[in-house]
């Protein structure tokens, strides 16, 4: 590898070599970084350009506390990239965000959105803080004051938020009526994720599941496994979780593994997954106490003996501590992150093909796209059209990261990085801010 980009000076570039003494998802984010950039052969500068974030923003919120008292959380949104358009990236509320996280989440969605071929850089945002310890009144308080905050970061041509962890379409709603107030004009296209009467899409609830599914039975099919006889664990019932679990059974997968924050439930013969999803209904979205199955930990859900194995729930779930006791002949990744860089050789050398983060969850995105050029144009799709169109882009590409791994015979994650770097790096060279 040239010496040269040792002489970098910022601190981004390290030569390959051990593995990484910590698992944090920048630093695992760029591992595959640097992996990629010797592949393409990336001089100094464009290193440097595409590793650092154009923007990262941080501000205080104070809320006025239901108890009449001040409460100051800390919010972030980091642009990672905006060469091939406004920065897109969703805003999560929880008590672990920060900066480091966001960074990574960002610079994800860059790669994430030039592989399925949507015209956005990255982003990402959060808010520090514990949504269920917040009544709804706090929380509205809580997203208004982080929006009036951002409103020189955000809008249309320039930065898009959407749902993440624990963020939904309401979430999304106020951050939308908080813009416009301000923008003195309604304009919807400045988030989305919305609910359908403000403006927002059909299919994007259930957009991100139905891309992890897409690409997980290309990724069967790769293996010669037919979906109805297959199993199936997934960590995670939240938006992105459940919605992959319901359309892998409608599949006919026999999904033997659900989980939520509280642990997980299996059952040999397969979980009746509408079942499963009432019952979270009924119980304020968890899944405690689920009777027809076994409980088990999340931790012995990710060892389960399966064909497809789907964590969807939070980064570093698959690391170098647990990784060889994974059972699963296929991990598609609905989180952001779920497996760490220090997993991935572990997880190679015994076989598993892992469906990367930024192809597996980019359904998500998609429809958000959709989204934002229906907000445009003022002219709305139906369901239909848009889980058609949907399904052709991710399915495009699976096929082309298939391509780039047999190309130089590397991973599908190491293809994804390839793929996406060399996009966004081309573009660069292109229009010509790179001369
Ligand atoms: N929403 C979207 O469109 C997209 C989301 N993603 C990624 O998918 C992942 C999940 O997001 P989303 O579904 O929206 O989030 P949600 O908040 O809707 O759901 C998260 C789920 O994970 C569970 N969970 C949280 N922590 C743990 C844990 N330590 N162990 C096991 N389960 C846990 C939660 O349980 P509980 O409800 O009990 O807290 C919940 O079931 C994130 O990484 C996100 O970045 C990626 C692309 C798009
Ligand atoms: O829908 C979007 O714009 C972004 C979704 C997101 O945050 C993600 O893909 O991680």
């Amino acid at each position: 590898m040239p010496n040269k980009k040792n002489n970098s000076g910022a601190g981004y570039y390290k030569e390959p070599g051990p593995k990484l003494d910590e698992e944090s998802p920048f630093e695992s984010m760029m591992e595959r970084f640097r992996f990629a950039a010797e592949i393409l052969d990336l001089d100094e500068g464009m290193f440097q350009y595409l590793s650092s974030p154009v923007k990262q923003v941080t501000v205080s919120v104070p809320i006025l506390m239901d108890s009449g008292n001040i409460r100051v959380f800390q919010g972030y949104r980091v642009i990672h990239n905006n060469i091939l358009g406004p920065s897109k990236g969703g805003i999560r509320y929880s008590p672990d965000v920060n900066l480091e996280e966001v960074n990574a989440l960002a610079a994800w969605m860059t790669w994430k959105c030039a592989i399925v071929n949507v015209p956005f850089g990255g982003a990402k945002g959060g808010v520090r803080c514990d949504p269920n310890e917040l009544s709804d009144g706090e929380l509205e308080r809580l997203t208004r004051r982080y929006t009036a905050n951002m409103l020189e970061v955000f809008g249309p041509d320039r930065d898009i938020p959407a749902p993440d962890m624990n963020t939904d379409e309401q979430i999304m709603a106020w951050i939308m009526d908080t813009y416009s107030m301000n923008a003195h004009k309604t304009e919807t296209a400045v988030v989305t994720g919305k609910p359908i009467i403000l403006g927002g899409s059909y299919g994007r609830k259930k957009a991100t599941g139905r891309g992890v599914v897409t690409v997980t039975l290309a990724a069967l099919n790769k293996k010669g496994i037919l979906p109805n006889n297959c199993t199936v664990a997934v960590q995670g019932f939240g938006n992105v979780g459940s919605v992959t679990a319901e359309l892998m059974y409608e599949q006919g997968a026999k999904v033997v593994a659900i989980s939520d924050i509280a642990g997980g439930y299996y059952n040999e013969n397969g979980i009746d997954i509408p079942k499963a999803l009432e019952y979270a209904e009924e119980n304020d979205g968890s899944l405690e106490g689920y009777p027809e199955a076994e409980e088990i930990t999340n931790e012995e859900l990710l060892q389960i003996e399966c064909d497809v194995l789907i964590p969807a729930a939070k980064e570093d779930q698959i690391n170098r501590e647990n990784a060889s006791d994974i059972n699963a002949r296929i991990i598609a990744e609905g989180a952001n992150g779920p497996v760490t860089a220090n997993a991935d050789g572990i997880l190679e050398s015994k076989g598993i093909m892992v469906v990367p983060d930024i192809l597996a969850n980019a359904g998500g995105v998609t429809v958000s796209y959709f989204e934002w050029v229906q907000d445009r144009q003022g002219y709305f799709w139906t369901e239909e059209r848009v889980n058609r169109r949907l399904n052709r882009m991710m399915r495009d590409a699976f096929d082309q990261l298939f391509k780039t791994k047999e190309k130089y015979d590397i991973t599908l994650r190491q293809a994804a990085y390839v793929f996406g770097i060399n996009k966004v790096a081309m573009t660069l060279k292109r229009r010509g801010l790179y001369a």
